[in-house]
């Protein structure tokens, strides 16, 4: 059987309102999330169980306990990995539940049906397993597919803090927050705009005291002249919305010279590449 490789796409929560908390401690969400044309590349050969990591952010990634291997455990399944890490680790754009998510599609093309809760691997896998547009409710289990999104031109940035996503929960002042407003089909880039500026990341706030550098990372990004501007998932990763892809590209070029981790592409790819 030939290499199956998947794209791992990453996660971009555009809102993301925290709407309770369960009686085991996990919290409700409400997001809209959307994916975006930069991620990891997975690929998966026959073999015994064993993982590879290569790629520009291998360095902060230990093979043991990976989330690839723990997805090829629950699937049941033997595959010799290797994990292209293009994505910075712990920053808020799901790199690692698109990685288990990655696995276990690839495992389904070998003939190794997807595991039952999914979402036991990390609260991102089940919305990262389609990688399309989609609400995200419940703590990350209860996904509405939504249709495809304006294709916005964006950049990504990040400060190179690794933010700690169970620390940004707890660093919360309020979890009861309300939903997110209905979400109507988007004609174009102004109407999306539009609707995420009456929305929020409630985890903002929290990421802030614990890295306050991603408010230079926002400010940054509005000064380049981004029409909106936000951090997605518990950060450290800020996006921002351009008018054209020239504009994102030459942002992300300024962004880079604050020896942060920046690329331009955009929002709603063509589905991800295989
Ligand atoms: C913040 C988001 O990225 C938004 O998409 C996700 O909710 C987090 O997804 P994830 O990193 O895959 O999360 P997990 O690995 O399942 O959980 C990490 C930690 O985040 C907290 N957590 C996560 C999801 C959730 N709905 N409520 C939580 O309180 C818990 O402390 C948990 O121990
Ligand atoms: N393949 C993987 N890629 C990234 N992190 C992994 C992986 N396997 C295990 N981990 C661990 O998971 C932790 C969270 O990493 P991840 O990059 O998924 O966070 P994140 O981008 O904040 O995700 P989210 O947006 O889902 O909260 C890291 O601290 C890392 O040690």
């Amino acid at each position: 059987m030939p290499a199956v490789t998947e794209a791992a796409p990453a996660k971009l929560n555009l809102a993301l309102h925290v709407t309770g908390r369960r009686a085991d401690g996990y919290h409700l969400l409400d997001s809209l999330v959307a994916f975006a044309g930069v991620g990891d590349v997975v690929t998966l050969e026959p073999g015994p169980l064993s993982l590879r990591i290569e790629g520009p952010f291998a360095a902060g990634l230990s093979c043991d306990d990976n989330l690839c291997l723990r997805a090829a455990r629950l699937a049941g399944a033997d595959a010799a990995i290797t994990l292209t890490k293009n994505l910075p680790v712990a920053s808020g754009i799901g790199g690692g539940s698109a990685d288990a998510a990655a696995v276990l599609r690839g495992l389904s093309r070998m003939g190794h049906p997807l595991p039952a809760r999914a979402e036991r691997l990390g609260a991102d896998v089940p919305v990262c397993l389609a990688s399309n547009p989609a609400r995200m409710q419940g703590a990350g289990e209860i996904l509405t597919p939504l249709p495809p999104l304006p294709a916005i031109p964006l950049v990504l940035v990040n400060p190179g803090v690794a933010v700690p996503t169970p620390r940004v929960f707890a660093a919360m002042d309020r979890r009861d927050n309300p939903a997110l407003p209905p979400i109507p089909r988007f004609a174009g880039p102004a109407d999306l705009t539009a609707w995420l500026a009456g929305t929020r990341n409630d985890l903002e706030p929290a990421a802030l005291t614990i890295a306050p550098v991603i408010g230079q990372v926002l400010d940054a990004l509005r000064a380049t002249g981004a029409a909106f501007a936000r951090m997605s998932g518990s950060g450290a990763t800020c996006f921002g919305f351009y008018d054209s892809p020239d504009r994102a590209r030459i942002a992300a070029a300024a962004l880079k010279q604050h020896g942060w981790w920046a690329v331009s592409r955009e929002l709603a790819p063509l589905p991800a590449p295989r």
